[in-house]
């Protein structure tokens, strides 16, 4: 084919030599024809994330694939490459770089960036996830590379399905999908919060074992109301204030159903960092239609109830002996209060009613009491309990003297040192979780923790701190971070081939996790595993799961393996190199 510049008018173009498809020789204003090959082979191979190996093609490998004099000659190993890539990413000074590193690295070679983060989970899971990943949605914009994940925005409308058959893989066996109002405790991120869902599914791999290629994070695209973003010139998302409304559940409609027709009844849905009014309404309009879960209202609480559940070890008592006090009363708070009291009705004689009496939620107006209930938020209402108003939380913790203090509330420092002081003037081991992510959000950070209770403590947060050491003594704190659930959650739920999730799921997972702390753990204090071992917690989570699922009669999977911590062991992906031939 050979360019007739005369009929093209494009005299000046620049390249084109040999330009068969015309890619280069094309003026701005010409059509070109989008093509690529589809047998990876020579560069293609090594551009091509999921197949790439870098230095450990073997020279077969090299002849039969067409990389010879691609690769410079010398062989590497994964496991030297391993050391190599986390030699590199130390040498970063913040933060920030190491998560660009480290997604780089994902989209070069995939297998190796699991490696890296199964190997090195504890060191990596503050880069890839909370608190990093928040900072990494703030400046989205900035340090925007190449796109990862599916944009659907209010332009997509009518068309969602299209958008989702233009996703490469068609195997998808989860998504977690966001609106981003509502980005860890940062607020409206609008589109920038694709960092999220991105981070999420990447765990679902390292931490859960499913395959890179069925996860799909979405970021559903309905404007923002950060007016900071807005008037950002690097802003990646639409520039308008948020639909709300019909304009808004029509767009997550047919979101829902486009997914199920895409991706078949079984696909998982994960719910995230949405605002409180759309989370609980998504979580109630889709739980009976679609396999779905809200991670922030159900997998928090499993997480929270596992912990609490592990610290009656060191407190004592059961569950419904404890008094507890939250300071937030959102997705995590009700959601954390409901399966506490649905626990406490499984184990002794009580009602939900009873139960619910022993939980108390504070929210920026004060004590949710009964003289309140007119004005309340729906999910705030079974919290409302007879008693005299409170203003503050330091009024409502010495009125209330909760056993166990939870904040959920989003803002940070609000754990003062005469809050901790006064529950631990009452309690010989308070249990205290600052649940609010990132650490900027914490309601008090671990040293303020253990010095303001004198060491007494049993102190846990969402994002991660270092130990303390307090004259001579060292403290570990433990994460109480969802992320110890819906890796494994979602791998039971997807290996059982689940149809609907079912409260009592959430139990069995958070039944799962605490059976996963030893005496030596709880001697250090501690209520959470390391995360060190997380592939065999997630792997008996899914397990508990699955048998919960089977038990009711949800799993499609038949029959059922006899095994299942096995079972689901054997369906793990593992991130070492095949060989290809
Ligand atoms: O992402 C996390 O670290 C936990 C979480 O769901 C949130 O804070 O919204
Ligand atoms: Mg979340």
């Amino acid at each position: 084919m050979n360019g007739d510049s005369k009929s093209t008018g494009a005299a000046t173009l620049a390249g084109g030599v040999h330009d068969v498809y015309g890619e280069d020789r094309a003026s701005e204003e010409q059509i070109v024809t989008p093509w690529s090959r589809t047998v990876a082979s020579g560069n293609v191979l090594l551009r091509d994330p999921r197949y790439n190996k870098g230095l450990a093609f073997t020279d077969d490998e090299r002849d039969y694939h067409y990389v010879r004099g691609l690769l410079p000659p010398a062989h590497m190993s994964q496991e030297l490459q391993e050391k190599r890539l986390m030699h590199i990413i130390r040498q970063y000074n913040t933060p920030l770089q190491k998560y660009m590193a480290l997604m780089d690295l994902e989209e070069r070679n995939e297998r190796l960036f699991y490696k890296l983060m199964i190997d090195h989970v504890e060191e990596l899971l503050p880069i890839v996830y909370t608190p990093t990943v928040g900072e990494a949605c703030q400046k989205y914009g900035t340090i925007f590379r190449r796109p990862q994940g599916l944009y659907i925005s209010l332009k997509e409308k009518g068309k969602v399905y299209d958008v989702l058959r233009n996703w490469p893989e068609k195997n998808i066996k989860v998504i977690v999908v966001t609106d981003g109002e509502r980005i860890l405790g940062l607020g409206d991120l609008g589109c920038q919060g694709m960092g999220i869902p991105v981070g999420k599914l990447a765990l679902y791999t390292a931490l859960g074992g499913i395959r890179p290629s069925e996860c799909l994070p979405i970021t559903i695209d309905v404007g923002t109301n950060n007016e900071k973003l807005l008037n950002d010139e690097f802003y990646i998302g639409l520039r308008q204030k948020r639909a709300t409304g019909q304009e808004y559940d029509d767009l997550l409609n047919e979101f829902m159903y486009a997914a199920k027709k895409a991706y078949g009844e079984k696909v998982l849905i994960q719910f995230e960092d949405f605002a409180n009014h759309n989370a609980f309404n998504l979580l109630a309009k889709y739980r009976s239609t679609h396999l779905v879960f809200n991670d922030d209202i159900q997998g928090t609480a499993s997480v929270v109830l596992s912990g609490l559940v592990a610290s009656l070890k060191l407190t004592g008592g059961t569950l419904a002996d404890h008094t507890f006090l939250f300071l937030g009363a959102g997705e995590a708070g009700t959601g954390i209060a409901e399966l506490i009291a649905l626990e406490m009705t499984k184990q002794g004689k009580i009602s939900l009613n009873e139960a619910r009496k022993r939980i108390w939620l504070v929210d920026s107006k004060g004590l949710i009491v009964k003289s309140r209930m007119e004005s309340l938020q729906h999910f705030k209402k079974p919290w409302a309990h007879e008693h005299e108003p409170c203003k503050g939380l330091l009024d409502a913790v010495k009125s209330i003297r909760p056993t166990i203090l939870i904040g959920s509330s989003g803002v940070g420092r609000t754990f003062t040192k005469e809050v901790i002081e006064t529950v631990s003037s009452f309690n010989e081991k308070p249990v205290i979780l600052a649940l609010s992510n990132p650490t900027s959000q914490s309601e008090c950070t671990a040293e303020e923790a253990y010095t303001w209770s004198k060491g007494r403590a049993i102190f846990a947060s969402g994002s991660p701190f270092d130990p303390v050491s307090i004259n001579g003594k060292t403290f570990i704190p433990g994460q109480s971070n969802n992320a110890y659930i819906f890796p494994g959650l979602g791998l039971g739920l997807v290996i059982s081939g689940t149809i609907r999730v079912h409260e009592d799921m959430l139990l069995a997972a958070s039944e799962a996790l605490a059976q996963q702390v030893s005496k030596e753990h709880l001697e250090q204090g501690l209520i959470y595993p390391p995360f060190r071992n997380i592939r065999k917690i997630s792997a008996h989570i899914a397990a508990g799961v699955a048998a919960k699922s089977y038990e009711l009669g949800l799993a499609t999977r038949l029959p059922r393996p006899a095994d299942l911590v096995a079972f689901a062991e054997s369906c793990m992906y593992s991130p070492v190199y095949r060989n290809y031939k």
